[in-house]
């Protein structure tokens, strides 16, 4: 479900589940994490390209399919030990740990997990017609799969929580305004190939140590946040506010929530 395909230097990761938008199942981060670790050894890339198959980069988590398994969950999202990462954050992260430069090419709709994704990306290139949304807020849980630290380099602090929160899809427009997007074009695999043109053209020597120095101002907080994310997620889970939020997104209208806890 994942396509791995290499021309002349460059790396192309395909998202590859049409019939679903590219919705993300547990094998699927499975075989993510699996190329990173491949390219990451692979001396012969000079950069990367994520991309999804079919009319969108991604709808997002398959949560009924993961949800299917407790221990898939467990895995994806809760193997949490000091100083690790989980599954879903070594994929969203793991785009930053490569020392080539990694560019999405977004089409269509690009939400939730899919969206996380991108933003682990160097660069997001996107179509005028690309929805964003992260929706977790709409199944009563948090952001989380590494979230918190690619947005905090990109988005400015209200304007994060305020996209959590309201967990509605955004345009490509607003979503270059608040920083999520690089560049958006009507021809997202003409503008692709004018930007590994250029980046090209640099010695990757120092495409390397420019990311490298780049990331370092928020690498610092990078452990805590995750830390904190995974235990925030945990609490929610066990929370009937949750409960109640998932009965909401599924269409239930007499919900009331419970008293707010103390964080
Ligand atoms: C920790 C949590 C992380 C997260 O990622 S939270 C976010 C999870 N994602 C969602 O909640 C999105 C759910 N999907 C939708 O709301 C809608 O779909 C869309 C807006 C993405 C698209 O709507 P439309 O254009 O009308 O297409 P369609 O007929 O609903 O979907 C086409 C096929 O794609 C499947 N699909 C879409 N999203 C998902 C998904 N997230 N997981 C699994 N399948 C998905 C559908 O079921 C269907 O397939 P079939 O025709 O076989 O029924």
């Amino acid at each position: 479900m994942i396509k791995l395909e290499k021309q002349q230097g460059i790396a192309i990761v395909t998202l590859s589940r049409a019939q679903k938008q590219n919705a993300l199942s547990f094998a699927m981060f499975v075989e993510l994490n699996k190329i990173i670790k491949k390219l990451k050894k692979d001396r012969s890339i000079r950069a990367v390209v994520l991309k999804g198959d079919g009319d969108h980069f991604c709808a997002g988590l398959d949560i009924a399919a993961v949800m299917a398994s407790p221990l898939n969950i467990i895995k994806l999202l809760f193997k949490w030990l000091p100083g690790n990462k989980n599954l879903a954050q070594r994929v969203v992260l793991g785009w930053q740990s490569l020392s080539v430069p990694v560019i999405a090419q977004i089409n269509g709709n690009c939400l939730g997990g899919g969206l996380q994704i991108a933003l682990g990306a160097d660069y997001r290139i996107v179509h005028h017609d690309t929805q964003f949304a992260i929706m977790e807020a709409r199944w009563g849980l948090c952001p989380d799969m590494g979230a918190n630290v690619v947005m905090s380099g990109l988005v400015k602090r209200d304007q994060a929580l305020w996209l959590a929160s309201h967990a509605d899809p955004i345009s490509a427009l607003q979503a270059k305004e608040l920083g999520l997007v690089t560049q958006v074009t009507d021809d997202t695999e003409a503008a692709t190939q004018k930007m590994l043109e250029i980046l090209l053209a640099r010695s990757p020597d120092t495409l390397a140590a420019i990311k490298r120095v780049t990331q370092q101002s928020y690498k610092t907080q990078q452990r805590n946040i995750l830390a904190k994310e995974t235990f925030s997620q945990i609490r929610l889970l066990l929370s009937p506010n949750t409960k109640k939020a998932i009965a909401k997104a599924k269409g239930k209208t007499d919900i009331h929530y419970a008293n707010p806890k103390r964080w």
